[in-house]
């Protein structure tokens, strides 16, 4: 796979002497519905940002409008320094956007289609079949020049959206969950093509539900919840920032069946079953200094727990995004069953070495 995708000729002038993208005090509302509910954001030139949120969370309608597909109800949007609302065509010249889905033509090749849209874009000659010959061999998608665009597989008719986003060469990317459905081999390459496309220092916007993807390819992550940014932040200062002091997360593997260390962890002091796993339970454990850590292992042995694996966690993304919006999902901190041993509470087990 070619290593650049940059073309020749500029697409757009961009005034640097302000972030690449600043969104103020956004609202856009469906009814009585409030969908993006006064989000504020600037991205500098040349970073990453990811964006998350739960579904309908508010990721699109923001997409959108910075897009020029949809229009803020108030507040202002500014892509490379022209406002989206006064200067539409200035910012789709800079702007690539990829939607979360998209239509393709029946009865069209893959080059028919990069050839309709970049004709479309202005592209005439030998620069246009030179463009999208740039185009698809950065997505990688010569092999299938000829392939009818309707008839591929997701990753393919993702390269093929990015490249058609790409044609213009937009200094500026807003991918709206790129990722979403491919396999981890497709993901992988969509991933790669994204890092070199930051490597040409593109400012890129991507929306995804796979936090930890996000995070290894983010500079930084932009959280929103119910049409509000909840957090702008790299993602390690959103793990340390949620991190609750004294607490452990373990993982714990068994020989057997799982159920029984479930069973145990309810009775447990300190201890909360944080998920289920399929041979055994993360556990958030309420202490982090080794003693009590080794005293739980120990603990688990002498009450004939077949511990096969017992290993301190990295604190997760998504623990911390669901941590910071409150939503753990309460099932998972099951109370003791009817009947079964009473808890003790967190000192006098300390005290026992638990
Ligand atoms: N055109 C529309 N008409 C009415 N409601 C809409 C419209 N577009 C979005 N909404 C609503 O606005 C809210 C935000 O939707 P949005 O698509 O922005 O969320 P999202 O974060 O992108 O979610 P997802 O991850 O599911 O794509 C949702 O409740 C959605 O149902």
């Amino acid at each position: 796979m070619p290593s650049s995708v940059s073309h020749s000729s500029p697409a757009c002038e961009i005034d640097r002497s302000q972030p690449a993208v600043v969104v103020e005090d956004l609202h856009r509302s469906f009814g009585s519905l409030k969908a993006v509910d006064g989000v504020s954001f600037s991205i500098d030139h040349g970073r990453v940002v990811g964006f998350v949120g739960a579904n309908g969370a508010g990721k699109t309608t923001t997409m959108r409008i910075m897009a020029t597909l949809d229009s803020p109800g108030s507040g202002s949007v500014s892509m490379g320094g022209h406002n989206v609302v006064h200067h539409p065509a200035k910012v789709r010249r800079l702007l690539g956007w990829m939607p979360d889905s998209f239509g393709t033509y029946e009865h069209m090749t893959v080059l028919e289609y990069l050839d309709f849209y970049a004709r479309a874009l202005g592209f005439k000659g030998a620069d246009r079949l030179r463009r999208i010959q740039e185009v698809m061999d950065f997505t990688d998608l010569t092999p299938l020049a000829d392939r009818m665009s309707n008839k591929m597989s997701k990753g393919q008719t993702q390269r093929l959206c990015l490249g058609r986003a790409l044609l213009h060469d937009p200094q500026i990317l807003i991918l709206d969950e790129p990722a979403a459905g491919l396999d981890p081999k497709a993901r992988v390459e969509l991933k790669n093509l994204i890092r070199i496309l930051a490597q040409e220092g593109k400012t890129i916007l991507i929306s995804s539900h796979i936090l930890s993807e996000l995070g290894e390819m983010c500079d930084s992550l932009l959280f929103i919840d119910k049409g509000r940014i909840v957090h702008h932040g790299d993602a390690e200062s959103m793990v340390r920032g949620t991190e609750t002091a004294g607490e452990t997360m373990v993982n714990v593997q068994l020989a057997g069946e799982p159920a029984k260390l479930i069973e145990w962890a309810l009775t447990a002091p300190l201890i909360k079953v944080e998920e289920e796993t399929r041979r055994g339970a993360r556990l958030r454990i309420q202490a982090a200094d080794d003693a009590t850590l080794s005293g739980v292992l120990r603990r688990m042995i002498q009450d004939g727990l077949p511990v096969l694996d017992f290993h301190r966690e990295e604190r997760r993304l998504e623990d911390a995004f669901i941590d910071m919006l409150g939503q753990i999902d309460k099932n998972t901190f099951k109370s003791p069953p009817p009947g079964g041993l009473p808890q003790k509470n967190a000192e006098d087990a300390k005290k026992e070495g638990l």
